[in-house]
């Protein structure tokens, strides 16, 4: 039986392609309100996971369960509208767009104008374009991206465009926040900084995060849950002092990291 405190529950996922096992049978879940962190080496499907979450691939077998409800494949769209945001391994920005127009397409499948009728600001429903730029400037400003909200996002640094991604994902107000590798190339300082945003967003708006991130030592002093993964199987499923010190889980990746 779903337990209610469980935002996401996977049961028995499997996924291949062409015949490589990408996840194998994987089963974990995630409480309501804390951040899961999932680490693995390359390839041992952390990406297709998410993304079979967020409704991008069908699972060839198990079943995702968000807030008590089943699914044996979720749409993009429908994802989208259960409360399920996410940001992407490499930024899917609109590169030639200013920050601001960015978040707000973060707003286009939970609407009634359009996506252009939304970032261009003209169309049928004045009122929500209203209630939307509030939410927009409400998050672009709890980003600290107030001073770049109108410039163009080609023009800003790698550091900052990772921002409005999660800006982006962040303006619908999702439930479940699904982050691939939020500090990929970010410097140490950039990482940590990052890392406080996370930890801030998810304290001041209650959001369940799942994110990806190699980066082990700061995994540890960010999640609450961790879930190691290795050829699209679970290795670990814990507390972060528990997969610390879990003996498996050293011997095959931790290695000598403190
Ligand atoms: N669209 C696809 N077509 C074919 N194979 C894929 C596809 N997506 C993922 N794979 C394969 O599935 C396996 C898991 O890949 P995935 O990207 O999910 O791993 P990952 O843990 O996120 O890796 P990384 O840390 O490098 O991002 C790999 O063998 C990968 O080559």
């Amino acid at each position: 039986m779903t337990g209610v405190s469980n935002l996401l529950e996977l049961n028995q996922v499997s996924l291949s392609f062409r015949g490589v096992k990408a996840l194998n049978a994987l089963s974990f879940s995630v409480e309501k309100g804390k951040i899961c962190a999932l680490i693995g080496p390359n390839g041992t499907g952390k990406s297709s996971l998410l993304n079979v979450i967020s409704g991008i691939y069908r699972a060839d077998a198990g079943d995702v369960v968000l807030d008590g409800t089943h699914f044996e494949a979720i749409k993009p769209g429908l994802a989208a509208r259960l409360g399920i945001g996410r940001t992407f391994q490499h930024n899917a920005l609109f590169r030639r767009l200013t920050v601001r127009e960015n978040v707000l397409a973060g707003l286009s499948r939970h609407g009634r104008a359009t996506f252009v009728e939304n970032v261009f600001r003209f169309g049928r429903d004045r009122d929500e374009r209203r209630s939307f730029a509030e939410r927009a400037d409400r998050i672009i400003a709890f980003l600290g991206l107030e001073k770049d909200r109108d410039r163009v996002v080609s023009t800003l640094s790698y550091g900052t465009q990772k921002r409005v991604d999660l800006a982006r994902a962040l303006v619908s107000e999702p439930k479940l926040l699904l982050l691939d590798e939020p500090m990929a190339g970010m410097n140490q300082d950039e990482k940590k900084a990052m890392s406080r945003i996370i930890s801030e967003l998810n304290k001041s708006f209650g959001t369940t995060i799942v994110l990806i991130e190699h980066d082990v030592g700061i995994v540890l002093g960010l999640a609450d849950h961790v879930v190691v993964l290795d050829y699209g199987r679970k290795v670990a499923d814990g507390t972060p002092d528990e997969v610390r010190n879990d003996p498996d889980v050293i011997a095959a990746y931790l290695g000598t990291v403190h």
